[in-house]
């Protein structure tokens, strides 16, 4: 189903886990940050819509989309001496074609990059990364008509954090 005819700020909480007990790690891409920071946003306050607690939410920077799998990597490995390990992380990108193929090499790279993290480590890690042909398609996809991909993200994680945490 293509994002056109699926509104990603849509979901029903009472088909999501409470998220009071699980800590969260985002990591921002700062390129494109007029639209980073609005997947921020979103994520941030469906997170605490759904019981998250703000003192459990983690966020790191990185310059851009093909440096949030070195974040991940890096936050994954961090004990937070107050609260212990992450039960989710979610990286934010946006990708936007330019002039060159440089746009399908990031795009590989960050996507490989998470599934590796995916499949390698035992936290789960939420591909929140806009790839998109040009600025309007982010703009709708990070709060615009098509809704807010960062939402869609954290009730991923908080599902995933659930599953995670049920299969220990
Ligand atoms: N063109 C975009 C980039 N390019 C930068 C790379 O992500 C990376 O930071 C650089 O190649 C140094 O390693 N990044 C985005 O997030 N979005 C773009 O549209
Ligand atoms: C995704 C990119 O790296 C791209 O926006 C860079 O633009 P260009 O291909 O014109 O150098």
């Amino acid at each position: 189903m293509a994002t056109a005819n699926h509104n990603l700020s849509n979901y029903d909480k009472a088909t999501i886990p409470n998220a009071k007990d699980f800590r969260f790690g985002i990591v921002v891409s700062e390129w494109n940050d007029n639209i980073t920071e609005g997947l921020w946003q979103g994520a941030f306050e469906a997170l605490i819509d759904c019981g998250a607690i703000k003192q459990n939410i983690v966020r790191w920077n990185v310059p851009g989309t093909f440096e949030l799998t070195y974040g991940a990597a890096r936050m994954s490995k961090s004990i937070y001496a107050d609260s212990g390990m992450l039960d989710a992380i979610i990286v934010i990108g946006c990708v936007i074609q330019g002039e060159t193929k440089h746009f399908d090499f990031v795009c590989e790279g960050v996507t490989q990059g998470i599934k590796d993290l995916n499949l390698k480590g035992d936290i789960p890690v939420i591909f929140c990364v806009l790839t998109d042909n040009n600025m309007q398609q982010s703009i709708d996809r990070s709060g615009g008509k098509h809704g807010n991909k960062g939402t869609e993200a954290a009730i991923a994680a908080i599902k995933m954090a659930a599953l995670r945490k049920e299969t220990v």
